[in-house]
């Protein structure tokens, strides 16, 4: 029997870092990552695209089974293609991610969705980015991080963040969007955002990204037994 490849996985609510981290430590240790958001952000655009009721389980579950994505490296970056297109900048819309999280409440659209999150395990090690990464998809994961960070400071992250590229953000719309996405993904009844009951938490509300790769990495390694 061949032993499954390892995996870390990190969870978390929307901007506590969790997608720096990842690449961080795929980069740092060479091993595979996992956006699984992305996953869902691209069923959210396409059922907008193909004009599919966002509010219908029923209607949602063909669309995600049979889901056109491919991600691809191109220049050190990773992109996300969806019929052919290249969506790596659209789904990254607010609009998208609200989209995207009241689509992944639903429990048949989730299921129809975990064997292609699973397909993404490989050697020599997976880093699974999400929100029930340690608590459902991958279960077994021998590292689990939860990612944390207050509201406020994940919404002056993210308003920071729009603003480098050019965007005029109101504070205050972006701070009710962050509560209102963490209240439905933490709230909701199947896979719920909530950190494994083995999993070490790590709230980065004054942690530099420096630091919360550090103890991260040697987090990860102690209980890897890396060099
Ligand atoms: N510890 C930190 N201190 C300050 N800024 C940070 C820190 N960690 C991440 N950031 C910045 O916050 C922004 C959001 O980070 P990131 O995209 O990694 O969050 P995320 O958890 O993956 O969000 P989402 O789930 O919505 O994709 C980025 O601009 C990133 O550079
Ligand atoms: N494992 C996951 C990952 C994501 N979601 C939902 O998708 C939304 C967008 O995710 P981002 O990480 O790209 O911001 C998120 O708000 C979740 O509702 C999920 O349910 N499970």
């Amino acid at each position: 029997m061949t032993a499954a490849a390892p995996v870390i996985t990190v969870d978390g609510p929307s901007g506590a870092g969790k997608g720096t981290l990842c690449k961080a430590l795929a980069e740092s240790l060479q091993w595979h990552l996992l956006d699984s958001g992305a996953i869902y952000r691209v069923l959210a655009l396409a059922a907008l695209h193909h004009h599919v009721d966002i509010a219908s389980e029923e209607a949602l579950v063909p669309l995600a089974a049979h889901l056109d994505v491919r991600f691809q490296v191109s220049e050190g970056q990773l992109d996300v293609i969806l019929e052919g297109e290249n969506v790596s900048n659209e789904i990254r819309q607010e609009t998208v991610g609200n989209t995207a999280s009241r689509i992944a409440a639903f429990p048949r659209v989730r299921e129809a969705l975990l064997r292609r999150q699973r397909a993404f395990r490989a050697m020599p090690g997976l880093i699974a980015d999400g929100r029930d990464m340690g608590t459902v998809v991958f279960s077994d994961a021998p590292v689990k991080i939860f990612l944390d960070a207050s509201s406020e400071e994940r919404a002056h992250r993210r308003m920071r963040q729009l603003q480098e590229k050019g965007f005029s953000v109101n504070f205050e719309r972006l701070l009710s969007e962050i509560k209102e996405r963490d209240e439905r993904d933490r709230n909701r009844p199947v896979a719920p955002l909530i950190p494994a009951a083995d999993a070490l938490v790590l709230d980065s509300t004054t942690l530099t990204i420096e630091d919360v790769i550090a103890q991260a990495l040697a987090y990860s390694k102690r209980i890897l037994a890396l060099s």
